[in-house]
């Protein structure tokens, strides 16, 4: 109702001043057209009246009858905008992203031409009796364009894009969820061609056990049965997207169900280029930002956080009142995003910032001695929740990391905490996200990888749970291993390490080369790494 009130005032406002010009016309014409008439055919009943008054009686009359016109005209107004709005709702379901919207993903769009081809001539196939798949599941991490495709396949076919996310299907009441998923279907095939996107599906389309609730299940059941309600002919695709594939009940995933399953992980340094190029194609750039050094330095980051660094670049240059974008903004815009945002003017105590400057060298020492990942700056200056921080990427593209590398990254990631202990002689809660980190590495390595005493095995989810002391006794294991090769090598190069730390609490921040030129005077012990 807001909105409609919106949109008259809208269309009143600029049609304000016409409207007017337009009364005072029509006023004057119906006005002139009533008195030519009175002198012609003079009215009985007017008859003793003087020509003033005849002049004020017809200029009432043409008054109303301005009136009764601009409400007639206000009625037509209504009814244009409330047409206006649902052409306008009917356009935002067309999506107008294409496939040069995205960057890199080469092999997944060519395996998308079919699917746009059936779209865009659905006959083709009907006539040979072809079944296309008509369920395509998205899998990986989060921010790696799964959105993005979906919505590029919607755009390349002019289909209508119906956007959904499994947790809207999520309900208490029993039966809720299955009435909005049959809803969305007959919605989709009412406004064939369309895709229907269901990002998270696995909150409704979760492996169903025991202890699984009805109302999801009748979900998923309902999910189920009008995905195999389609028949050949209808030009709908249902597209889902999910960041943990291994939690999805397998009837989803059957044959005629979601049945092509196409992983989209993070871009490599081409992909990466690219990405950058796509979000920075509408921007100033200085001469001097290389796109190709950027993504040099941005390992591992998915194209959400590459999308975000182009826009937070940009909002620095003009925070800064600058008219281009320069390197500079970039190289600040990459921590933010890597490591949040900077607080200013901290209150933090002078002991604390001392553990931080010892903790992140202790971090830097170690991963400079296992030359594990590249260091670019190591910083105690809070940002986000962190109130220090070493910001690495890994050096190099790798699909496969060897046991000894795992090891090292774990040894790297207690370093904070050994140095902590080995200066201090006490521990702090700053250690939190490493130990996080730290565990998932060994437990991978325990549970997925078969890199521990356990042998070349991968242990299922349903074991670990009823034996999870002993799983966990074996994440320990190597964990404890890893904390005492961090001490010892920090043990062997304690003095270097408060170097470092005292240089880190003065300056608050030292580069990657900063780092190197104070490890030059020194001599690096790196008898017992690991
Ligand atoms: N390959 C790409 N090319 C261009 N932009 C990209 C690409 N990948 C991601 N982006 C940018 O990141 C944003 C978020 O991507 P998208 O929402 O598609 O990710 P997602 O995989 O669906 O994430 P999630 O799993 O969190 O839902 C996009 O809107 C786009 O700006
Ligand atoms: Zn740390």
């Amino acid at each position: 109702m807001v909105k409609l009130l919106l949109v008259i005032r809208k269309g009143g406002d600029k049609l304000h001043k016409k409207k007017i010009l337009l009364s005072i016309f029509i006023f004057g014409l119906t006005l002139s057209s009533l008195l030519v008439v009175d002198i012609f055919f003079p009215l009985d009943f007017l008859k003793g009246f003087t020509v003033t008054d005849k002049i004020f009686i017809w200029a009432i009359t043409s008054i109303f009858f301005v009136y009764r016109m601009n409400i007639n005209s206000k009625r037509q107004l209504v009814t244009l905008s409330i047409a206006s709005e649902k052409d306008e709702n009917k356009e935002k379901d067309k999506s107008t992203i294409s496939f040069k919207d995205v960057a890199g993903l080469e092999e997944i769009k060519e395996e998308l031409q079919e699917t746009i081809d059936f779209l865009n001539n659905p006959h083709k196939y009907i006539k040979m009796g072809a079944k296309i798949p008509k369920g395509i599941l998205f899998y990986g991490p989060p921010g790696t364009g799964k959105t993005l495709l979906a919505k590029a396949v919607a755009g390349e076919t002019n289909s209508t894009f119906l956007y959904s996310s499994g947790s809207e299907f999520v309900e208490k009441y029993v039966g809720v969820g299955a009435k909005r998923v049959r809803t969305l279907f007959e919605r989709a095939k009412k406004e064939a061609p369309s895709i229907i996107f269901i990002d998270e599906i696995d909150a409704i389309g979760a492996k169903r056990n025991l202890d699984s609730n009805n109302e999801k299940d009748q979900t998923l059941n309902q999910l189920l049965v009008e995905m195999d309600g389609f028949n050949t002919s209808e030009t709908v695709i249902i597209v889902g997207a999910t960041n943990r594939i291994d939690l999805l009940d397998e009837a989803l995933l059957r044959p005629g169900r979601f049945d092509r399953h196409i992983y989209v992980g993070n871009p490599n340094i081409n992909a990466r280029e690219k990405i950058l190029e796509v979000h920075t194609k509408n921007k100033p750039l200085d001469s001097a930002v290389n796109i190709k050094s950027i993504a040099q330095k941005t390992t591992g980051l998915s194209g959400a956080e590459l999308a975000n660094i182009a826009n937070e670049a940009a909002i620095i240059a003009v925070r800064n009142n600058k008219n281009k974008i320069f390197i500079n903004d970039f190289n600040q815009a990459i921590e933010r995003v890597v490591a949040g945002l900077e607080v200013k003017n901290p209150s933090i105590l002078f002991k604390e910032k001392k553990t931080v400057s010892v903790h992140e060298s202790g971090h830097a020492l170690v991963g400079k001695i296992l030359k594990s990942d590249m260091i670019q700056k190591i910083s105690i200056v809070p940002r986000g929740q962190a109130l220090g921080y070493v910001l690495k990427f890994p050096d190099e593209e790798r699909y496969l990391l060897t046991k000894k590398e795992l090891t090292n990254k774990i040894i790297v990631l207690l370093g904070g905490r050994a140095a902590e202990q080995l200066v201090f002689n006490e521990i702090t809660t700053g250690a939190k996200d490493d130990l996080n980190k730290a565990t998932e590495i060994a437990r991978e390595m325990v549970c997925s990888y078969g890199m521990s005493s356990f042998g070349n095995i991968t242990i299922e989810d349903y074991y670990i749970k009823y034996n999870y002391e002993v799983i966990r006794k074996e994440i320990k294991k190597i964990l404890d291993k890893c904390f005492e090769s961090a001490l010892r090598i920090l043990d062997e190069n304690k003095m270097i390490l408060t170097v470092v730390a005292d240089e880190l609490m003065k300056k608050e921040t030292l580069t990657s080369e900063e780092l190197d030129e104070i490890l030059k005077q020194y001599e690096l012990s790196s008898n017992t790494a690991t």
